[in-house]
C-alpha cells in the first residue's frame, strides 16, 4: 500500500500575501485524491509544501509518520526518494534528452546497471507512447510531450506517493483523458498514494477517490467522491459546472462570498443503478449525478477504490466543510524591511557558502562539470579581463610614478606599482570581471532552471542542487579567479613597467632593484588568496541568487543584477578586511 500522507494546521505566506491556512487533511493510503480551486488559490504551492521545497511557517506534514517540514534538507531528500512528481511542464532537464532524463533517478539512487535501466526506462517510455522520440532533448518535444516524459520519470523508482500538477495543461482533451486513463493504471499496478491537483472539472469527475478544494486561503471542503460531488455548498458547485455566475468570480481578491445557496434546502433522492441523485432548489444550478469513475481497463480491482469503497459504506470518510466564517482578515507575515531582508539575503549567501565547502568535500565529485563550468567562465571572462588589466595597470603606474617623483622617491616606483597591481588590482580586476561575465551568466542559467521547475525536480528526486549545481560553479569560479589572477597580474605588471621606464623616463634597472628591496614572496601568495576568496565569493552569491530566483523572466533579470551588485559590494568589503589583516600580521620587508 502506498505511503501516509497527513496534514495538519498548514499555513503559508508570501510577505503580506497569505496564500491558505490552517490546511489539514489526510490522503488515504493508496487512494487517489485531486485537490481542486481556482488559479492563484495555492495549488501548487501545496503541493511543493509537501514536497518540502516550500516552507510553510505553521503545521506539520507526515509523510509516513515523519515530519517534513521539520526535517533537515539532508533527511528531506532521503525522505523525498518516496516520491513521483510530474510538475505542470514537466521540469525535464534541458541539458539531457529523454531517454536520460528518464534514467536519471534510476542511475542516482540505483545500483541497476545500463541494460537494466534501459529495460526500465524503455517499458515506462512505452507506457507513456514516447518510444521512438526518446533521443530529442526536451527544446525538440512539445508540450504535451514533456508531459509524458515527466510522468514516465516519476514512475521509474517505483513511488509510494505520486504527485501530480495539472496533469491536462498542455493536453487536448483526447490525450488528457488517455493520461487520466493511465494513472488509473498506474495506481492499480502500484498501490500508490496519488494526489492529483488540477483544473479539470472531468478529470475531477471521473479518476479520483477523494476531492479537495481550496478557495479563499482555506480547505473549502475535502472528503469522499461520493459527498464531494454531490454537495450543495455554492463554491465548490459553482466550480463543478464552471458556471460564471456565483461566488467564484474573475479575481480571488474581488470574490463576494455569498452563503445563500449554501443555505439552501437541498433534496437527496435515489439515483439510478447505485449511484445517488441530488436537486437543489437554489435557482442557479439543478440536479447532478455522480458521474461512473474511471476503473482500470483490465478489470482488475484497483485496491484503493476497494478500500475507499469499504471506508465510505462503514462511515469512515467524513466529508470535511469549512465553517464559513470570514477569514478574509488573516494577515500574513510582515514583510521584512529592507535592512533585514538584505541581511537575511547575506545571512543566506553564508550559509549556501558552508554548505558548499562542506559538499565540495563529499562524493560524488562531478569533475566533468567542475572542467565544462572552469571552461566557460574562462572562455567569457579571460579577454575582458585582459582589457580591464591593461588601463588598470597603466592608470597605477602613472599615479604612482607621478607621486613618487614628487616625494622624491622615485627609485620605489616599481615597488609601488608591482605591489599595487598584485595585491590589490588584480584580484578585484579579475573577480569584477568574472561576476559580471561569468557570475552573470551563471545566475542567469540556474535562474531559469528554476522558473523551469528543474531545481524542484532535482530536489525531489532526492538530488542536492548544491552538490550537483554549486559546487561545480563555484570550484570554476575559484580555478578560473586563481588562472585569471596571474594572467592579469603579469599583464597588469606589464603595463606598469611600459609607462613608468618607457613613457616616464624610469631606469629599467632602479624599477626591478626597488621591488626586489621592498616586496616579498607573501605579497604574491596574498594576491592569489585574495583570488581564491573573491572567486568563491563571485560564484556563491551568483548560484543563490539563481537558485533563488523570482518566477518569470523578470525575475531572473532582477536576479542576474542582484548577483553582480551584491558580489561587487561583498567583494570591496572582504578586501578591505583581508588587506587590513595582511598589514596587521604580515610586517613590510625592511620595516
Ligand atoms: N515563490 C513565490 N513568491 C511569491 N509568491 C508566490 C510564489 N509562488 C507562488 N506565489 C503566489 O502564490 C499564489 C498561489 O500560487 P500557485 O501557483 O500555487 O496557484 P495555483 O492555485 O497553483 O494556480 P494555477 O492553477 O493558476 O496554477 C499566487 O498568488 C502566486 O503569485
Amino acid at each position: 500500500m502506498g505511503g501516509s500522507v497527513e496534514v495538519s494546521g498548514l499555513t503559508k505566506s508570501y510577505g503580506r500575501q497569505n496564500i491558505w491556512r490552517d490546511v489539514s487533511l489526510t490522503f488515504p493510503p493508496g487512494e487517489i485524491t485531486a485537490l481542486l480551486g481556482p488559479s492563484g488559490t495555492g495549488k501548487s504551492v501545496f503541493l511543493k509544501s509537501i514536497m518540502g521545497i516550500v516552507e510553510p511557517e505553521a503545521g506539520t506534514i507526515l509523510i509516513d509518520g515523519e515530519d517534513m517540514v521539520a526535517a533537515k534538507e539532508s533527511h528531506r531528500l532521503e525522505m523525498r526518494k518516496k516520491f513521483g512528481v510530474l510538475f505542470q511542464d514537466g521540469a525535464l532537464f534541458g541539458s539531457m534528452n529523454v531517454y536520460d532524463n528518464v534514467a536519471f533517478p534510476l542511475r542516482e539512487h540505483t545500483r541497476k546497471n545500463e541494460t537494466e535501466i534501459r529495460e526500465i526506462v524503455m517499458e515506462k517510455l512505452e507506457m507513456v507512447g514516447l518510444v521512438g522520440q526518446h533521443h530529442k532533448v526536451p527544446g525538440e518535444i512539445s508540450g504535451g510531450m514533456k508531459k509524458r516524459a515527466g510522468l514516465a520519470r516519476s514512475l521509474v523508482t517505483d513511488p509510494e506517493i505520486i504527485l501530480i500538477d495539472e496533469p491536462d495543461s498542455g493536453l487536448d482533451p483526447v490525450r488528457t483523458s488517455n493520461l487520466a486513463q493511465l494513472l488509473v493504471e498506474v495506481n492499480t499496478a502500484t498501490d500508490a498514494t496519488m494526489l492529483v491537483v488540477t483544473h479539470n472539472i472531468e478529470l475531477a469527475r471521473t479518476m479520483p477517490d477523494n476531492l479537495g478544494m481550496l478557495y479563499r486561503r482555506e480547505l473549502v471542503m475535502f472528503g469522499p467522491r461520493e459527498e464531494f460531488l454531490l454537495t450543495d455548498h455554492p463554491v465548490v458547485s459553482q466550480f463543478m459546472s464552471g458556471d460564471p455566475d456565483g461566488p467564484i468570480g474573475m479575481s480571488e481578491e474581488t470574490d463576494h462570498r455569498s452563503s445563500e445557496l449554501f443555505d439552501a434546502p437541498v433534496d437527496y433522492s435515489a439515483g439510478p443503478s447505485g449511484t445517488a441523485v441530488m436537486s437543489r432548489h437554489a435557482g442557479a444550478r439543478a440536479i447532478e449525478v455522480l458521474p461512473r469513475q474511471l476503473e482500470p481497463r483490465s478489470g482488475a480491482v484497483r485496491a484503493g477504490q476497494q478500500r475507499h469503497r469499504e471506508r465510505v459504506a462503514s462511515g469512515g470518510a467524513r466529508l470535511y466543510v469549512a465553517d464559513d466564517d470570514d477569514k478574509e482578515r488573516v494577515a500574513g507575515v510582515p514583510l521584512l524591511g529592507m535592512l533585514a531582508r538584505g541581511l537575511t539575503i547575506v545571512g543566506d549567501v553564508f550559509a549556501l557558502g558552508l554548505d558548499t565547502a562542506r559538499a565540495s568535500v563529499r562524493r560524488p565529485f562531478a569533475a566533468r562539470e567542475v572542467l565544462e563550468q572552469f571552461w566557460f567562465v574562462v572562455s567569457v571572462s579571460w579577454i575582458p579581463a585582459i582589457l580591464v588589466a591593461i588601463p588598470f595597470g597603466a592608470v597605477i603606474a602613472l599615479q604612482l610614478g607621478t607621486l613618487t617623483v614628487q616625494v622624491g622617491a622615485q627609485s620605489f616606483t616599481g615597488a609601488a606599482s608591482v605591489l599595487a597591481v598584485i595585491q590589490q588590482a588584480a584580484p578585484i580586476v579579475t573577480t569584477l570581471v568574472i561576476a559580471g561575465a561569468g557570475g552573470a551568466a551563471i545566475c542567469a542559467d540556474l535562474g531559469s532552471r528554476r522558473i523551469r521547475d528543474e531545481i524542484d525536480a532535482m530536489r525531489v528526486m532526492g538530488v542536492s542542487p548544491v552538490q550537483r549545481l554549486v559546487v561545480p560553479r563555484v570550484l570554476a569560479c575559484i580555478g578560473a579567479a586563481v588562472l585569471l589572477n596571474g594572467l592579469v597580474s603579469v599583464v597588469g605588471v606589464l603595463g606598469g613597467y611600459f609607462f613608468n621606464v618607457i613613457v616616464q623616463g624610469g631606469t629599467p634597472g632602479a624599477y626591478l632593484a626597488s621591488f626586489t628591496a621592498l616586496a616579498q614572496i607573501q605579497d604574491l601568495y596574498v594576491g592569489e588568496f585574495k583570488a581564491v576568496i573573491f572567486g568563491f565569493i563571485a560564484g556563491v552569491v551568483a548560484c543563490h541568487r539563481g537558485l533563488n530566483t523570482a518566477p518569470g523572466p523578470k525575475g531572473v533579470g532582477d536576479s542576474v543584477n542582484q548577483s553582480v551588485v551584491v558580489t561587487f559590494l561583498m567583494l570591496f568589503f572582504v578586501n578591505f578586511v583581508i588587506t587590513t589583516l595582511y598589514l596587521q600580521l604580515v610586517p613590510g620587508k625592511g620595516a
